[in-house]
């Protein structure tokens, strides 16, 4: 077992989110105590400067509205907290930030990726759409505890997450002197390679995803891979270990919320051009680019209502 630790710009996937992050590192952002001048943009760059006047907006708006919207309850929480338990408008603009960048683009991308695959896989559809029909007619909110019974949803948000994990490498440091063994992608040869404290160390989310050792046809789209026993050391779109991402139950249950609701009342379609082959429509529409995360296309997408 190698010791990696999570380096100070741990959220680094650009150097724009790096950017922000040291920006915000300042304002006790997920924990971090060094709290300095928040209010001077000497430190920061003026796009930066204008995102925190953004968020402390966004937080006065909000605190006038009745939203019935995860920013409005954590305010109304905050202030039916008491004086004691009430979080600075510093520690507010904190946890925005979170959401905002750690949580905002990866769902959504994710979600993006999965309406995409599930349009050129109407069999996928079906039998999502079979599930969902079966457990929750009507095509209500499924409940937190109903999360484990919808297998196909979290299985398509898997496969999805395997084949365009929104991180596509993690950043670390190497905490103690240490051996890897690399092994030869046939298996037969390894080679020990030694790795000293402070080493920078990148972990190959993609990399892993389509290793054949752990996952047979990596480049085919089959969520049935994850139903039943399935290699979780080879899967890690949230990473792994003590700064594994914090919002992933989060992104689970609203993922599969969202997806049994609309589901249960569109089916998902892109119309195929003129002459085109399934393999050319798939890389048309599967086409991406890496920004702050890994980015799917501008691809128009149908969703047509089921009882029309
Ligand atoms: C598809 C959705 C998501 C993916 C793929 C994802 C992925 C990741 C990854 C790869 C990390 C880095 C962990 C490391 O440094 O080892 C991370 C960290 C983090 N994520 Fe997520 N994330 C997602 C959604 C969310 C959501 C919705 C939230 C908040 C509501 C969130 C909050 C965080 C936080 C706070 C951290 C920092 C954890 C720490 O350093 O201790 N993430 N996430």
């Amino acid at each position: 077992m190698v010791k990696l630790a999570t380096p100070t710009c741990a959220r680094r996937v650009s150097k724009r989110a790096w950017e922000i992050q040291n920006a915000f590192d300042e304002l006790d952002v997920c924990g971090f105590e060094s709290f300095t001048s928040w209010e001077s943009k000497d430190h920061m760059s003026a796009d930066i400067y204008h995102e925190q006047e953004y968020m402390l907006e966004m937080v006065q708006t909000r605190e006038k509205s009745d939203k019935a919207d995860l920013f409005s309850s954590l305010l109304k929480e905050n202030s039916a907290g008491g004086e004691k338990a009430a979080l600075s408008v510093r520690e507010m603009v904190g946890n925005i930030f979170v959401l905002l960048v750690a949580g905002h683009e990866t769902a959504a991308h994710t979600l993006c990726f999965t309406f995409l695959l599930l349009a050129l896989h109407q069999e996928e559809q079906e039998k999502l759409f079979q599930q969902v029909e079966g457990l929750l007619p009507g095509g209500r909110a499924p409940t937190y505890e109903e999360m484990p019974l919808f297998t196909q949803a979290m299985a398509i948000y898997y496969e999805t997450l395997r084949m365009y994990p929104p991180v596509t490498w993690i950043p670390k440091v190497c905490a103690e002197d240490t051996v890897l063994t690399a092994t030869s992608a046939d298996g037969t040869r390894t080679e020990q390679v030694p790795v000293h404290a402070g080493t920078n160390i990148t972990v190959d989310v993609v990399g892993l995803h389509y290793n054949p050792r752990y996952w047979e046809e990596p480049s085919e789209f089959k969520p049935s891979r994850f139903i039943g026993e399935w290699n979780k050391d080879a899967f890690i779109p949230f990473s792994t270990g003590s700064h594994a991402c914090l919002g992933r139950k989060f992104f689970e249950y609203e993922a599969i919320a969202i997806l049994a609701m609309l589901i249960s009342k569109y089916q998902i379609e892109i119309p195929t051009k003129d002459g085109e082959t399934f393999e050319q429509k798939k890389a048309r529409v599967l086409a991406t680019t890496t920004a702050i995360t890994l980015t799917p296309g501008h691809i128009p997408v149908t969703f047509r209502r089921r009882d029309s």
